[in-house]
């Protein structure tokens, strides 16, 4: 039996602007994403019977719901392959935090099964359908740091220095969804290109709408601002700022009130998966 362990990174979201809808309802984004070294873990172990099955993964996600499942199911029928998998999804990242976690276990699925089962679909091929599970699919397949524009999917790539990020979960799940259709949200931003947001340009649009709507998810905005330049990932509820090493991070963490989970990790520009990718060995028939 083929078993591969696989890791399924976290992302930031560096700024976040809205410049437009499409006539679907979909958002057209501005955003930077950058990964973290800070992943869930899946382990994929090959089914000779066609059966996809996950024994273990999170307790309040139902197998049929998990991204995870639905990335098999959908290269399964895409590849007309007969095999199936067990899926093991140990989850680190917390859910509905902005953090993408879904959307990256699902890039890991699609890649982890592309090379196991020997698929040879194409980055790109596998970016495309992984457009169809979720916006935020795509970056996690393709792998390296990118502008994003559209709904997330028009990837341009960049190369970011290495940064040390502290997270901050305030235990408040926010959907995405309820976010996005906020009549508070702005949705006109002015487009702006890489060198502005270098020269210091750009916000999340979601941040002053998630903190008129979760009160906890103000306070610990406030409270991290205390260290540093806090910022909402994604459609929060997690916000992160970055410090100069991962001791720096540590020590703020000291005095993290114990009703919130933090972590520090390393912003990094090819993501853990990819890294993890090119070291595999060929597969032969
Ligand atoms: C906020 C971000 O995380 C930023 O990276 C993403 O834009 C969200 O990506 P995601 O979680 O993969 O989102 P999806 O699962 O594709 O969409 C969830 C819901 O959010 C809304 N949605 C999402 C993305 C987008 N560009 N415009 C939207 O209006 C839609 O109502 C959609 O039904
Ligand atoms: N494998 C999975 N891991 C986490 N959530 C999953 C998974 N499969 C399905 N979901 C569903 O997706 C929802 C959003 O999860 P996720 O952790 O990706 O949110 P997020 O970090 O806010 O994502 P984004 O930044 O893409 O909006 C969860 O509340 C859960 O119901």
């Amino acid at each position: 039996m083929q078993t591969l362990t696989l890791p399924a990174p976290a992302k930031l979201n560096l700024f976040l602007h809205i410049t437009g809808r499409r006539a679907d309802g979909y958002h057209l984004l501005q955003t930077l994403f950058v990964f973290l070294d800070f992943a869930d873990e899946i382990t994929l172990s090959v089914r000779s019977d066609g059966e996809i099955c996950r024994p273990q993964g999170a307790e309040d996600v139902p197998v049929d719901a998990d991204l995870t499942v639905r990335a098999a199911r959908l290269l399964q029928q895409a590849t007309g392959v007969r095999l199936g998998v067990d899926i093991h999804v140990l989850k680190r990242i917390p859910m509905g935090g902005g953090l993408g976690g879904g959307s990256s276990d699902a890039a890991t699925v699609l890649h982890g099964l592309n090379y196991l089962w020997q698929c040879d679909l194409s980055n790109d091929e596998l970016a495309a359908l992984g457009l169809c599970l979720g916006a935020d699919v795509p970056v996690f397949v393709q792998g390296h740091a990118a502008w994003a524009e559209g709904v997330g999917e028009q990837l341009t790539p960049v190369d970011l220095p290495e940064s040390w990020y502290v997270v901050i979960h305030p235990q408040v799940h926010v959907p995405t969804a309820e976010l996005f259709s906020a009549s508070d949200l702005t949705r006109n931003c002015p487009a702006i290109t890489l060198a502005t947001f270098h020269g210091g340009a750009g916000i999340n649009v979601f941040q002053a709408v998630v903190e008129k709507r979760y009160p906890e998810v103000a306070k610990a905005i406030s409270w991290l601002s205390g260290y540093s330049h806090a910022r909402l990932t994604g459609s929060g509820s997690c916000l992160f700022g970055s410090v100069s090493s991962r001791q720096e991070g540590e020590i703020i963490l000291q005095n993290l009130p114990v009703e919130w989970f933090g972590f520090v990790a390393k912003g990094v520009t090819i993501s853990p998966l990819q890294q993890k990718l090119v070291t595999l060995p060929t597969l032969y028939n």
